[in-house]
C-alpha cells in the first residue's frame, strides 16, 4: 500500500561548508514514516555536519529542509525539538549537576496545573522521567544526579530523553541517534535494538553506526555520505557489506590482524590485589613489554575504574601497582607519565584534549620533545612533529594548525593517541576504548599504531569496544564481573576462547 503522508523528512541540495572544507556538498534525500535509516561514512565524512543541521545547531547555507511536508529554518535546537526532532549526539549533552529527571524535562513541553501557576511539579517531571527511562528498559532513579552516573547510564539518559519527544497534531517525530551503540555493551546494545524497531511504530529514526553488522541488522535502508555528499541511498535488502565498505572508503584499508608476540620479559606493570571501595575489589595483573592485555567486562564491571586508579586519576584503598618491578608511593598522574604511563580516556572531548588548542600544540601537550627547549616553544619544530603524526594517522583534514574542535570526533582521536605516542620513553599505553567512534578504515589505522607502540616495547592495557576486538588484539584477557576478577584468559599459550564463553564470564 502506498503511503499517502508527506515524508518525515525532505532535504534538497543541502550545502554546508566551513571555509574551504565542504563537509555538506548538495545533499537530497527523504524519510519516510516509521522508516530506520542507517547513515555511515569514513571519520570527516559529513555526518555529524548533516546531523546537526537536522538538529538546529548548524545552518544550512543553501538548500531546504521540511518536516512532515512543512518547509522548516531552524534558528536554534530548541526549534528542532519542537519541530520533533529528537537527537542523540555522539557527546553528551546533559546537565552533569541536575537529576536525570531535570534533564529529561528539559526536552517536554508538558506542564501540570501546578507549573502553570508557577511551581515546580516534582511529581510530575520524575513521573514522565520514570516513564521515558522505562520504554528503554532501564533501571535508575530519576532523582539520581546526572554527574553521578556512568558514562554508559548517562548514555542511556540521552537516549531516553530523545524518544520522549511530542511533536503533536500527528506529525511524526524524527529521531536521531548518532552511534548510540559506540558506548554501549552487548546486552545494552539488545535492549537498544529492541528499542528501535519499537519507534517505529511512531517515529522515523537516522541511526549512525560505525558497525556495518548493526546497520545491516536495523535499519532498513541505507544511505553512506563520502566528502560530504550522498554516495549510496538504498534499501538494506539490496545492499551486501563489501557494498557498503567499498562505497564508504576511498582506498584500500585492509585490516591488519595480527596478534603481537607475547614476550617473555619481566613485567613493566603490574597490579597486586587493588581495591577500590564499591569499583572493584582484589584484581591482580601483569603486563611485559610488547604484550596487549584486554580487560573486559560489562557495565559496572570495575574496568574503567581499574584503568583510572592504574594510571594515578584515582586512588586506590588496597593493594599494590608496581612499575619496572618497584612499588609506587603515593601514585598521581604526573607520576604515571614521569613513568612512562599514557592513558587514552573514553571521554577524550572532557579528558583528552583541549578543543580550542590547535592539533599542533593538543599533540605536544604531554611530551612536546623537540617542540620545546626549556621553557620556551619552538613553534616549527612542533608542527614538524604533529605534521610526521598527521601523517602516519592520516588525520584529516590535513591541518595541524587548525583547533582541534573543527575535526570530526574520529579525527580527533587519531590527535590524542599520538599526542601520548609521542612520548619519549613510552611503557605503558592505557586505552579506554580508544576505537569509539572511528571508522573501519581508521581503526585499522590506530590498530596499526597500537602494535607498532608494541612492537617498539610498549606494554598495552585496553578496554576494548566489543569483544572481537579483544579477540582481534590482546594476547591475555581479563575479565570483571562486578568488580571482580570473573576469568583471564591466554590467548597466545591456551588458545581463544569463543565470544559466548567471555560474555558467560561477564554476566
Ligand atoms: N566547526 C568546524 N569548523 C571547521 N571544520 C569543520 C567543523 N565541523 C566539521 N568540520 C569539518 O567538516 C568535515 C566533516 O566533519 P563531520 O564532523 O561532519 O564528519 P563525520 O562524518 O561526522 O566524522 P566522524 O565519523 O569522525 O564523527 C571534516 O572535514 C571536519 O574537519
Amino acid at each position: 500500500m502506498t503511503d499517502m503522508h508527506p515524508p518525515v523528512l525532505r532535504l534538497s541540495h543541502i550545502c554546508r561548508s566551513f571555509g574551504p572544507v565542504k563537509a555538506v556538498n548538495d545533499v537530497s534525500l527523504e524519510i519516510r514514516r516509521g522508516e530506520v535509516v542507517g547513515l555511515i561514512g569514513e571519520n570527516g565524512a559529513g555526518k555529524s555536519t548533516l546531523l546537526k543541521i537536522l538538529a538546529g545547531i548548524e545552518r544550512p547555507d543553501s538548500g531546504e529542509m521540511q518536516l512532515n511536508g512543512c518547509p522548516v529554518q531552524f534558528r536554534g535546537p530548541r526549534d528542532a525539538l519542537r519541530a520533533g526532532v529528537g537527537v542523540v549526539h555522539q557527546e553528551q549533552s546533559l546537565f552533569t549537576n541536575l537529576t536525570i529527571a531535570e534533564n529529561i524535562d528539559q526536552h517536554s513541553s508538558a506542564r501540570s496545573g501546578l507549573e502553570r501557576a508557577g511551581l515546580q511539579d516534582w511529581g510530575r517531571i520524575n513521573r514522565e522521567a520514570a516513564r521515558a527511562l522505562a520504554k528503554i528498559g532501564v533501571r535508575l532513579s530519576p532523582t539520581t544526579r546526572v554527574g553521578d552516573l556512568s558514562f554508559i547510564d548517562r548514555q542511556m539518559v540521552e537516549i531516553a530523553r530523545a524518544v520522549c519527544i511530542d511533536p503533536g497534531q500527528g506529525a511524526t517525530p524524527l529521531v536521531i541517534l548518532d552511534e548510540p551503540t559506540a558506548v554501549l555493551e552487548a546486552a545494552e546494545t539488545q535492549i537498544l535494538e529492541r528499542e528501535i524497531r519499537k519507534l517505529r511504530d511512531f517515529a522515523s529514526v537516522i541511526f549512525v553506526s560505525h558497525r556495518l553488522d548493526e546497520i545491516m541488522r536495523i535499519c532498513d535502508r541505507v544511505i553512506v555520505m563520502r566528502s560530504g555528499r550522498l554516495a549510496t541511498n538504498k534499501p538494506i535488502s539490496d545492499v551486501t557489506k563489501d557494498d557498503l565498505f567499498r562505497a564508504m572508503v576511498d582506498g584500500d584499508h585492509q585490516p591488519v590482524v595480527r596478534r603481537s608476540s607475547p614476550a617473555t620479559r619481566t613485567p613493566v606493570l603490574e597490579a597486586r590485589g587493588l581495591s577500590r571501595g564499591g569499583a572493584f575489589s582484589e584484581i591482580s595483573f601483569s603486563v611485559r613489554p610488547g604484550q596487549i592485555l584486554a580487560l573486559v567486562g560489562s557495565n559496572g564491571s570495575g574496568c574503567e575504574a581499574l584503568m583510572r586508579c592504574v594510571y594515578g586519576a584515582e586512588a586506590v584503598d588496597g593493594g599494590q601497582i608496581l612499575v619496572d618491578g618497584r612499588a609506587v608511593r603515593r601514585w598521581s598522574i604526573r607520576k604515571a607519565i614521569a613513568a612512562g604511563l599514557a592513558y587514552v580516556p573514553a571521554e577524550r572531548k572532557t579528558e583528552g584534549m583541549i578543543a580550542g588548542l590547535a592539533a599542533t600544540r593538543n599533540i605536544a601537550l604531554t611530551h612536546p620533545g623537540e617542540g620545546a627547549a626549556g621553557p620556551f616553544l619552538r613553534p616549527g619544530r612542533m608542527a614538524r612533529v604533529a605534521q610526521g603524526w598527521f601523517d602516519r594517522l592520516e588525520v584529516r583534514p590535513n591541518d595541524i594548525h587548525a583547533p582541534l574542535i573543527q575535526f570530526s570526533g574520529g579525527n580527533q582521536q587519531k590527535v590524542v593517541l599520538a599526542k601520548w605516542l609521542n612520548a619519549p620513553a613510552l611503557k605503558v599505553l592505557l586505552l579506554d576504548h580508544p576505537l569509539r567512534g572511528l571508522d573501519v578504515g581508521a581503526g585499522a589505522i590506530v590498530n596499526r599504531q597500537i602494535r607498532a607502540a608494541c612492537a617498539a616495547g610498549a606494554a598495552v592495557v585496553l578496554i576494548p569496544d566489543t569483544i572481537e576486538e579483544a579477540l582481534e588484539l590482546a594476547d591475555d584477557i581479563l575479565v570483571l564481573r562486578d568488580g571482580r576478577h570473573s576469568a583471564c584468559h591466554d590467548l597466545a599459550g591456551g588458545g581463544a576462547p569463543s565470544i559466548q564463553e567471555i560474555v558467560a564470564e561477564m554476566v
